[in-house]
């Protein structure tokens, strides 16, 4: 099954794709926690990204297809794969097609779209910066990221809801109970690909 996870920062992406992933037995692709690894490696990427992730602004297109590309030729990828954190402007969409064309891998199954108010994500966001010490979860930064989530990202919610791909969540729930929800959608996905 091949999966994305979209939505706003603090969402519950990573909380839920890490669940999703180990239940179905698929490949999590967190490209937030890859580009954040980079820059503690110090990788080329790493400190390419490094500024552009402090911002809370987003890393070059090339950069994140290039992380994107390697984890999706993993062999940890062949049962399936949930993309958290990519794709996050057209772009990256129509990169993202080319890409799985290129690799000769099928297009996604489903795109589950979290849908939580922008209050609660500042708060978790909040809660998160004391737990995590995450440098992007200061009140300055996040405030960008959700302006990014709006300006670059929400568009991608009507151009997979038009390719019927489209399955939104209500995120302003208890962890156990959002990921019941995506359960039950994965489920009937899985049943209807068969995959
Ligand atoms: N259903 C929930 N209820 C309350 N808190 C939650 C819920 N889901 C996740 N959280 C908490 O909210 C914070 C953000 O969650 P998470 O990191 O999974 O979001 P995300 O969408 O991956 O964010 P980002 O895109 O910024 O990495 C975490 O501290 C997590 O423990
Ligand atoms: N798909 C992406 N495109 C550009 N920049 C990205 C992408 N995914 C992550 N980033 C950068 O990393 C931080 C943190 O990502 P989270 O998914 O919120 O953990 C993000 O603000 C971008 O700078």
């Amino acid at each position: 099954m091949r999966i994305i996870f979209l939505g706003p920062n603090g969402a519950g992406k990573g909380t839920q794709a890490a669940i999703v992933a180990k239940n179905f037995g698929i490949h999590h692709i967190s490209t937030g926690e890859l580009l954040r690894q980079e820059r503690k490696d110090k990788t080329d990427r790493g400190q390419k990204a490094q500024s552009y992730i402090d911002k809370g602004s987003l890393v070059p297109d090339s950069i994140v297809l290039d992380i994107v590309k390697e984890q999706l030729t993993k062999k940890e990828a062949t049962p399936g794969w949930i993309l958290d954190g990519f794709p996050r402007n057209v772009a990256q969409v129509g990169a993202l097609d080319k890409l799985l064309r290129d690799l000769n891998q099928a297009s996604c199954d489903c795109v589950i779209n979290f849908d939580v108010p922008d209050s609660v994500l500042v708060q978790r966001l909040r809660k998160r910066a004391i737990k995590e010490n995450r440098t992007d979860d200061t009140p300055e930064v996040i405030r960008r990221r959700i302006q990014i989530f709006q300006e670059e990202t929400a568009p991608l919610i009507n151009l997979y809801s038009e390719w019927l791909l489209l399955e939104t969540i209500n995120g302003f729930m208890s962890k156990e109970a959002v990921t019941s929800a995506i359960k039950e959608v994965l489920l009937e996905v899985k049943k209807s690909t068969k995959s």
